[in-house]
């Protein structure tokens, strides 16, 4: 070997030493995140300005077990179980305080445009660079919107489209029966001769059933199964810049259906602009739109007829659906309830907004179902504005994030006597429940930015109800005994198949 060779090896030699190799770049890169991922969890846990509130220390280190809940669909049942551990108001994450008291609405609904606690906007968005929508909309854009959305959602709007959600409700009626014709070789044991019985999928049938119908009042395109997905992106808000990746590298299916569904929402509102005469959510909105010259107005209208369909369709379904549930595994509260609409009504023409407004027992129905079951089940997350807020007594600093979970708090027995069973006697006055914090059921939330489709909502719901009652035996069958404990807490619920067995009752009518 030549003096050359051997200079140069060991230089080589000498040089190879130098240069980390991969292994020693990866380990130092891993030990750099755990020290980076140690100080941020020693600071949340002992220096953020939450630190004094009381949490699990992992939720309040670090958001990822929140984030891993709420993927698993069981983070609106692990609400209920932290505030019974650490009390009224729970750290469940670095920056967000989950809130359990009576009062809370107030403290995080209340208040005027100026000094209300804005809607934590990560949480409502779906699409990159999303047009104005009603949910996200700042206080001015808010109040226009809601103003042009208020005459078809008022009494006297609901009034005059009754007789178009009469007909979707008989189309319904009369498919579920046909359903029944073509199961005519299964009799059930105790229903007359001439009726006939089929087994159903009502999570199915509601949904169809409220989705055309929300059709019916404000044609949109259905999100189907977006519901779930978006929830999902709606999380990653706790994590921006992976939400924005996320949104712009894979939403590309999102964006494409989304497109779709405003294109098509366009075409239709388009179509419907040249029914000047119809009556239904968006004749004033129509009129406000044409009366603008910018074309932006139009793509505007149709994203909110977008959202009225979501936010008018899944809710509503969710409600009937556990309604349907809970009677059908409730027998005296079913016999109640049939005794009560089969006396009030002779025939089916019969029942209409006016007069099921006299069936107590089906409404008290009804409510009880939004507290066991709220459509929306989660807490929507509110954002402490600049100064901070008093909140159980004590300032919550700015930028801290508050919700009020619903399903946690309608089934804590510091609010609710036996808060897990269906009692509908609870909002009859029965003296059992009277210590119930009744204040604090909102399925519908309060203030300026709460549900505008509540009106609507009872109605339809009182409808469909007091129709299915008066027109169908049902029976649950043994599969879906158990469906309550088959859902999936997310910002609406998984709802799985619920399966009954319907007769269709020979009423003479
Ligand atoms: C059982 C039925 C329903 C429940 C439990 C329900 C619940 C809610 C809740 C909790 C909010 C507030 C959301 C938030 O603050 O982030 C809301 C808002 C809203 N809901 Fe409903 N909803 C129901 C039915 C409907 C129906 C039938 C429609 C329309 C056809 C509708 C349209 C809306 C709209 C447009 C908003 C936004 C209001 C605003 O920002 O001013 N909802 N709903």
């Amino acid at each position: 070997m030549s003096n050359h060779s051997i200079h140069s090896g060991v230089a080589e030699f000498t040089f190879a030493n130098q240069i980390p190799n991969a292994c020693q770049i990866i380990a130092t890169s891993l030990i750099a995140i755990a020290t980076v991922a140690i100080i941020h969890c020693v600071y949340n846990l002992y220096f953020h300005p939450l630190s004094s509130y009381p949490g699990p220390p992992l939720w309040c280190a670090l958001r990822l077990p929140y984030v891993i809940r709420a993927v698993q669909g069981r983070l609106v049942y692990d609400m209920l179980d932290l505030h019974k551990r650490y009390g009224p108001v729970v750290r469940v994450a670095p920056n967000e305080l989950s809130l359990a008291y009576e009062g809370v609405w107030d403290d995080v609904l209340g208040g005027t445009y100026d000094n209300e606690l804005p809607r934590w906007k990560p949480f409502y968005r779906v699409q990159p660079n999303q047009k104005q929508m009603i949910f996200t909309a700042p206080p001015d854009e808010h109040s226009k919107m809601r103003r042009a959305l208020s005459y078809g959602f008022s009494d006297r709007g609901i009034r005059e489209m009754e007789s178009r959600m009469g007909r979707m409700l008989s189309k319904m009626l009369c498919r579920l029966a046909d359903v029944c014709d073509q199961d005519r070789t299964k009799p059930t044991a105790n229903k007359q001769s001439e009726a006939t019985s089929g087994v159903v999928d009502l999570t199915k049938w509601c949904n169809f059933m409220t989705f055309d119908m929300i059709g019916e009042l404000a044609f949109g395109e259905s999100f189907e199964c977006l519901e779930k997905l978006t929830g999902i992106i709606g999380l990653l808000g706790f994590y921006p810049k992976f939400q924005d990746l996320l949104l712009n590298v894979f939403g590309g299916v999102i964006c494409r259906r989304m497109d779709f569904h405003q294109k098509h929402s366009r075409a239709a509102i388009e179509r419907r602009a040249m029914k000047p005469d119809r009556k239904d959510l968006l004749t004033e909105p129509l009129k406000q739109t044409q009366m603008q010259a910018e074309p932006e107005a139009w793509d505007d209208l149709a994203m909110n007829a977008g959202v009225l369909v979501v936010a008018g369709s899944e809710t509503t379904a969710t409600t009937l659906t556990a309604v349907l549930f809970f009677l059908l595994t409730n027998k005296e509260a079913h016999e109640r309830l049939v005794t009560e609409v089969r006396n009030a009504f002779a025939n089916e023409d019969e029942i209409s907004i006016a007069s099921v407004n006299k069936l107590e027992y089906l409404l008290a129905c009804l409510n009880e179902t939004m507290r066991i079951l709220p459509a929306v089940p989660v807490g929507l997350p509110r954002m402490v504005p600049k100064g901070g807020r008093i909140m159980n007594g004590k300032l919550v600093p700015e930028d801290t994030i508050v919700a009020g979970w619903h399903w946690a708090l309608y089934h804590n027995d510091t609010f609710f006597q036996r808060p897990f069973e269906f009692h509908p006697e609870r909002f009859l006055g029965e003296e059992q429940f009277a210590s119930d914090a009744r204040d604090l059921l909102q399925p519908f939330h309060i203030g300026r930015r709460a549900c505008i489709g509540r009106s609507l909502a009872y109605a339809e719901m009182r409808l469909a109800l007091a129709r299915m009652i008066f027109k169908l035996d049902m029976e649950i069958t043994d599969e879906s005994r158990n469906w309550i404990e088959q859902l999936g807490g997310y910002n609406f619920w998984y709802k799985p198949p619920l399966y009954v067995q319907v007769t269709e009752r020979c009423t003479g009518a």
